[in-house]
């Protein structure tokens, strides 16, 4: 992609940037117990990290690049064909569809959010589900790339899982990966986000502070916009788009499933200090648990069972996302159950 997107190193002279740990997935794979250990780290501190994926086979880097192209065609469309394909109409759940700018809660005038989502469905996409979900005719150019994105990802969401579990200890039958099942439906999906360009005057973030409601996020974006609520500073740390990398963090289900022993992270985007918002692309995959997970604490010998606190009766996976979505779109919100938003 060419001129669209401002440069990652283009950025203010002492910009707060969060260091994140980074963890080869080669490694990892292989067994390494200095990157396990690592991983654990990061998941138990941050809940994020950047996972090094180049040279991972299939390339998972050249679909990639191509998903950032399939991007431009879907938002390049017209507003009104992109409205035939409303998620809130096509998809109950959220899986399939489009969502126009300044439908969900956020920071802009108004009380909107700045960007515009396409989402599509993993199981559709790697014929786990109905493969014949509504969608443009652009999405089917990009399907191949689309399909070894999926799977490399649920490969390398396999692993990170596995790895978590044995630190955990859990019992295999009890672990992490077993809720998280590459081949049982599950209502994972892949989200294109498009930013819309904002004038220096208009501040606030674009997309609110929360935390993702599934397990794991991998990210991709070329650009500068996301931050996390720095575990340390308590402040909001930006974080540094990296090519070959994706960006790793943990949701709230495997908050859920340890007790907030592993830690579910706080983000938002923004505009950069002193700078318009430009346009802005990312686009990611989340991974959720099967939708009849209980969401309840693991046994492992280092997580407490704490007390269930209150409206957090033991949810499934599905309700969770529900109660989730319903906070997002500002249809049940109210500073009460803020934390449904930004942190379970
Ligand atoms: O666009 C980004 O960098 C973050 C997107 C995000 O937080 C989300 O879709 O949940
Ligand atoms: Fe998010």
């Amino acid at each position: 992609m060419t001129s669209r997107v401002q440069q990652a190193d283009d950025v203010p002279d002492e910009l707060l940037v969060t260091q994140l740990e980074i963890i080869s997935y080669e490694a990892l794979r292989d067994g390494s117990e200095v990157e396990a250990t690592k991983l654990f780290n990061a998941c138990c501190h941050d809940g994020i990290f950047y996972l090094d994926m180049v040279g991972t086979e299939p390339d998972i880097l050249k679909a990639v690049d191509d998903i950032y192209a399939l991007e431009q065609g879907i938002f390049d469309l017209p507003e009104e064909e992109l409205m035939q394909y409303d998620i809130d109409v096509l998809s109950p759940r959220k899986l399939n569809g489009y969502k126009p700018i300044g439908r969900n809660r956020g920071e802009l005038t108004g009380g909107k959010d700045g960007f515009q989502s396409y989402a599509l469905p993993k199981d559709g996409i790697v014929n786990l589900g109905p493969t014949d979900f509504k969608r443009p005719q652009v999405v089917d150019n990009h399907m191949r790339s689309l399909r070894t994105f999926s799977l490399a990802v649920s490969t390398a969401a396999t692993t990170i899982l596995t790895s978590l579990s044995s630190t955990l200890k859990l019992s295999p039958l009890d672990s992490l990966q077993t809720s998280h099942c590459p081949y049982v439906a599950s209502p994972n999906l892949i989200r294109l986000l498009k930013y819309a360009a904002q004038p220096l005057s208009e501040r606030g973030s674009s997309h609110i502070p929360h935390t993702d409601l599934g397990s794991l996020t991998f990210l991709f974006t070329r650009q500068y916009g996301l931050q996390i609520l720095g575990a340390e500073s308590g402040a909001w740390e930006w974080v540094k788009p990296k090519a070959g990398y994706a960006t790793v963090n943990l949701g709230d289900c495997l908050s859920l499933l340890t007790n907030k022993f592993l830690k579910s992270c706080r983000h938002r985007v923004n505009a950069l200090p002193g700078r318009a918002m430009e346009e802005r692309y990312s686009f990611a995959y989340f991974l959720r648990p099967q939708d009849e997970t209980v969401m309840r604490a693991l046994r492992s010998p280092l997580v407490s069972v704490g007390e269930v606190g209150e409206g957090e009766a033991e949810s499934t996976s599905a309700e969770w996302m529900q109660r989730k979505y319903a906070m997002l779109r500002g249809e049940t919100w109210n500073e009460k159950s803020s934390w449904i938003l930004t942190g379970a």
